[in-house]
């Protein structure tokens, strides 16, 4: 190498090749890392380990001496999350579960599985899967419990003691539980799911720990009780999910996460176009935004090309401060209320991105959006299983209205596209959405709420959903008239 400075230069050549491979190792690295970080298994287990594992190791007998560490601890404190964190992140995970109709035992291998005939099919293939502990799922577990939904509760402690079994007595310094609160909280499950035999067994086991006089007392409960009303044969198909208030539109709604409904059929309605669309606007000429029609009733239309990923980028980075203030700002009521969902709103000048994009919204709708007959861009972020119940955007009572009248239309714009689950889901229309931009009017044009309107956001599965939406007001009265039919 040294004979010749030719060989010299090859060398360098040599050398800055590895270092392309070592960008494009790095690069891929970094993606994987972009994966793990909007998988919601990983964020569970990261707000576990901040908030009770980290705080388990530090304060224990083990670390006692170790004053750097917990001073250290001290210091980040105030940043980590909170149990309120936790607890919403288990919830999420079942959230997931219910929705996307997941096997538990695949979440706890780190897979996202659905089972059909008894046979699991993956939905999702993470690059990375992270598997659950025991521990892991006695926390989920025990929130389940706690809220006495015994139905997830007995799910997830049968698994977190079947991991417990498997790592034998060893005493894990980071971990809350232990197999006998496992079993402990198991067995009580099982006894308010009506499964008296299995509460009893458990609780035998139970015996093998330092005496406990409950459990003793349960034996004896548990073991009268099968005497007196002896289990029927397989009769029940186990515990039910608990209900909910919106058990009405549960069942569409969950079908229509996942498998986006029955889709708009073009050719058989003539009506249902798909086009270059101006609105007559020279502004749009030369780039026409791709128009779909999806549903006549409600009107609801999807622009394909309505944001550039740069301009969703810049939207997203102008959010992202005012996003975290809100989320410390907002009052207890409302922060578990929409738990899992932040929100910002965006004013910008007319020649900011925000304004542009104010602007082909106008040319797009021939609305007015201008402040107060638009409100401001809201971006909103969803977290672990964020979503968005059933709803109108609509005020269905006149209190509600402001200034500028109730909510004529939405524009709803996705800056990042989901990579499982989130999609926006129409009730009643049965199908729903996932990219781009959508258009819908919430209001008829006798001015009444339009009922076909009911529209969920799905829980994200996987990904990070930054949903925002531009909703129009009132004074609109000579882009959106009034019908001469009352009933219109
Ligand atoms: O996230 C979605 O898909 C729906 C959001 C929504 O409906 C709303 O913010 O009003
Ligand atoms: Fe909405």
């Amino acid at each position: 190498m040294y004979t010749s400075l030719l060989n010299v230069k090859q060398a360098i050549n040599i050398e800055q090749k590895l270092i392309d491979y070592l960008g494009t190792y790095i690069d891929h690295e970094l993606e994987r890392l972009d994966d793990v970080k909007a998988n919601p298994l990983v964020a569970f287990t990261l707000i576990k380990r901040l908030h009770s594992e980290w705080l388990n190791v530090v304060y224990s007998d083990e670390a006692l001496e170790n004053t750097q560490l917990r001073s250290g601890y001290e210091e980040e404190e105030a940043d980590l999350p909170k149990v309120e964190d936790l607890q919403g992140a288990a919830k999420g995970l079942m959230r997931l579960q219910d929705v996307y109709a997941l096997h538990v035992g695949g979440l706890v291998r780190g897979r996202f599985q659905r089972v059909a005939d008894g046979k699991p099919t993956d939905i999702y293939l993470p690059t990375v899967s992270v598997p659950l502990s025991g521990d892991d799922c006695f926390l989920v577990g025990k929130v389940a419990y706690e809220q006495e939904d015994y139905y997830h509760s007995v799910q997830w402690l049968e698994e977190s003691v079947r991991l417990f079994r498997g790592t034998g007595s060893k005493w894990i310094p980071e971990n809350e539980g232990t197999l006998q609160d496992a079993l402990d909280h198991l067995a009580f499950s099982h006894f308010k799911t009506g499964n008296v035999s299995n509460a009893l067994s458990l609780s035998q086991e139970l015996l093998h720990y330092p005496l406990n006089g409950r459990v003793l007392q349960n034996v004896a409960k548990y073991e009268k009780l099968l005497v007196s009303s002896p289990p029927k044969s397989l009769s029940s198909n186990g515990p039910r999910r608990p209900t909910s208030n919106y058990l009405r539109t549960r069942d569409t709604y969950e079908r229509l996460c996942q498998t986006q409904g029955s889709q708009p059929v073009h050719f058989e309605n003539p009506r249902l176009v798909c086009d270059y669309f101006t609105n007559g606007h020279p502004g749009l000429l030369l780039l026409p935004a791709r128009r779909e029609v999806l549903s006549l009733q409600p009107y609801v239309v999807l622009y394909h090309n309505f944001i550039t990923d740069g301009e969703a980028e810049e939207i997203k980075g102008l959010a992202q401060p005012a996003l975290r203030r809100s989320v410390v700002a907002s009052g207890e009521k409302q922060a578990t209320a929409e738990y899992r969902i932040s929100k910002a709103w965006l004013k910008g000048s007319a020649q900011s991105t925000v304004g542009k994009l104010d602007q082909k919204i106008s040319m797009l709708t021939g609305l007015n959006v201008k402040h107060p007959h638009g409100e401001y861009l809201q971006v909103v972020n969803y977290g672990i299983a964020g979503h968005y119940e059933p709803h109108f955007d609509h005020a269905s009572s006149p209190v509600f209205r402001l200034k500028t009248g109730n909510r004529v239309a939405t524009f709803m714009i996705y800056l990042s596209s989901v990579e499982a689950g989130g999609s926006t889901a129409f009730i009643h229309a049965n199908f729903s959405v996932t990219k781009a931009a959508i258009f819908w009017w919430n209001l008829r044009r006798n001015g009444q709420g339009d009922e076909d309107t009911l529209h969920a956001g799905c829980p994200v599965l996987i990904g990070d959903k930054w949903a925002n939406k531009w909703i129009h007001e009132y004074g609109q009265e000579f882009q959106h008239r009034c019908s001469l039919n009352p009933e219109e």
